[in-house]
């Protein structure tokens, strides 16, 4: 099999590329000296891909939870199953071999009947739930209640943005291109809030609360993202940088609801990492670029994040900025690198892009999303692509 599609986007994921991205995840997790003193029951939502994924392997590994992972990949057919789907798989075999009872639905998580049978499963097996970890990235959401679809834009406001674009040719050459967004329309951006923003995570509260599955000390997070001050005009404060105000207000309304069970909602402002919704973003993949040029191995992986996230969910006064954030960003958004970035983003000419921005390294990292270009895997042996989802 081999990689073909256009720009960032493939059509194929290879699943033994995709299995060894999760093996090579988990290896980045220190086993505990001892197992928990009781297993936590874990709800993660985007636990397919991403920071989810990171947040799911993380947890199975050091923090022993048992508990329900969703995401919504596609199965196999005309073209192979999405990346999410084998990854899927090979986590599922970590759970059982870690002796976790923890089970994967593929499944719309905005949707009222996955609500209802995720805490039916969720009462059945467990009588309730310690954390919820939200890690949702969709273009699209269906509110099952009114019926409306929301779309998401990745638009600036008020004003078009002009920025530069990292592109990549056929043959792998790096290409930087110079763009203008048009601002969004206000109902582009409120769809976006509808897609992004805290609606469909406070419904998933609501719904655990009406069920009684809240334990007492439950913790909650969404994951959001602030960013440079050289991509702000299209995140922060743009369409998207809107849904993540949202989300972050909905973490301190879901906070004042959960006092009931002595509880507490947060987000956590996780730093960049490459994933097809970011390689989306105008302006975002040659930001990355340049930071991965910057910091080189210093970069932290989703799983390091991860682990920091789990410690800082579990601890008794978990470490929050003066709006109530977990910061899992200031490596990122420090002063000195942030100065380094926006020299070279500055000074950056086509010569020098690929002195400048590891290029290279972007342009590997979005293959592996795929399953392609991960160390260790023999492209040459053929794979079968038609595997079953686990079974809960
Ligand atoms: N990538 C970054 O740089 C970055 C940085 C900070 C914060 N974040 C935030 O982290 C969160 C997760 O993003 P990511 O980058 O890990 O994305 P990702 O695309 O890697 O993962 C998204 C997950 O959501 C699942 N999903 C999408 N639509 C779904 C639906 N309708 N029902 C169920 N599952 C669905 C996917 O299956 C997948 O598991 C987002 O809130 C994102 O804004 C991302």
């Amino acid at each position: 099999m081999k990689p073909t599609g256009r720009g960032y986007l493939l059509l194929d994921a290879h699943p033994v590329g995709c299995f060894r991205s999760v093996e090579l995840m988990r290896a980045e997790v220190p086993v505990p000296e001892k197992p928990p003193a009781r297993r936590p029951t874990a709800l993660v939502i985007g636990s397919s891909s991403g920071y989810g994924l990171a947040s799911t392997i993380a947890g199975l590994v050091r923090y022993g939870i048992d508990g329900v992972g969703i995401g919504l990949e596609r199965p196999a057919g005309h073209r192979s199953a999405t990346a999410g789907w084998y990854r899927t798989v090979a986590t599922d075999a970590i759970a059982r071999e870690l002796g976790a009872d923890f089970s994967f639905r593929n499944a719309d998580a905005f949707a009222d009947t996955t609500k209802t049978e995720t805490l039916d499963l969720l009462a059945e097996r467990f009588g309730g739930v310690d954390y919820l970890i939200y890690s949702v990235a969709a273009p699209r959401r269906t509110d099952p209640r009114s019926g409306t679809t929301y779309q998401s834009v990745l638009k600036p406001l008020g004003a078009p943005h002009t920025t530069r674009n990292l592109e990549f040719a056929d043959d792998g050459a790096a290409q930087v291109r110079e763009v203008t967004v048009a601002p969004a329309t206000e109902a582009e951006a409120a769809a976006t809030v509808g897609v992004m923003g805290g609606e469909d995570w406070s419904r998933w509260i609501t719904a655990l609360a009406e069920r009684g599955l809240l334990r007492s000390g439950f913790r909650t997070v969404a994951l959001t993202y602030i960013g440079s001050p050289l991509t702000s005009a299209i995140y922060r404060g743009g369409t998207i940088g809107a849904a993540k105000a949202h989300l972050e207000s909905t973490a301190r309304a879901l906070t004042e609801r959960l006092a009931a069970v002595d509880g507490r909602a947060f987000t956590s402002v996780n730093g960049a990492l490459v994933t097809q919704a970011l390689t989306a973003i105008p302006g975002i993949p040659l930001y990355v670029s340049l930071l991965r040029g910057v910091l080189g191995d210093r970069f932290p992986s989703p799983v390091a994040q991860s682990l920091d996230l789990w410690h800082q969910l579990t601890a008794r006064r978990p470490d929050v900025d003066d709006s109530g954030r977990i910061r899992l960003d200031r490596w990122e958004l420090s002063e000195p690198v942030q100065a380094a970035v926006a020299e070279r983003w500055r000074s950056i000419t086509p010569e020098t892009v690929t002195a400048l921005a590891d290029t290279a390294w972007f342009r590997a990292q979005c293959r592996a999303l795929y399953g392609f270009d991960v160390p260790g895997v023999d492209y040459t042996v053929p794979v079968a692509t038609d595997l079953p989802w686990p079974e809960s």
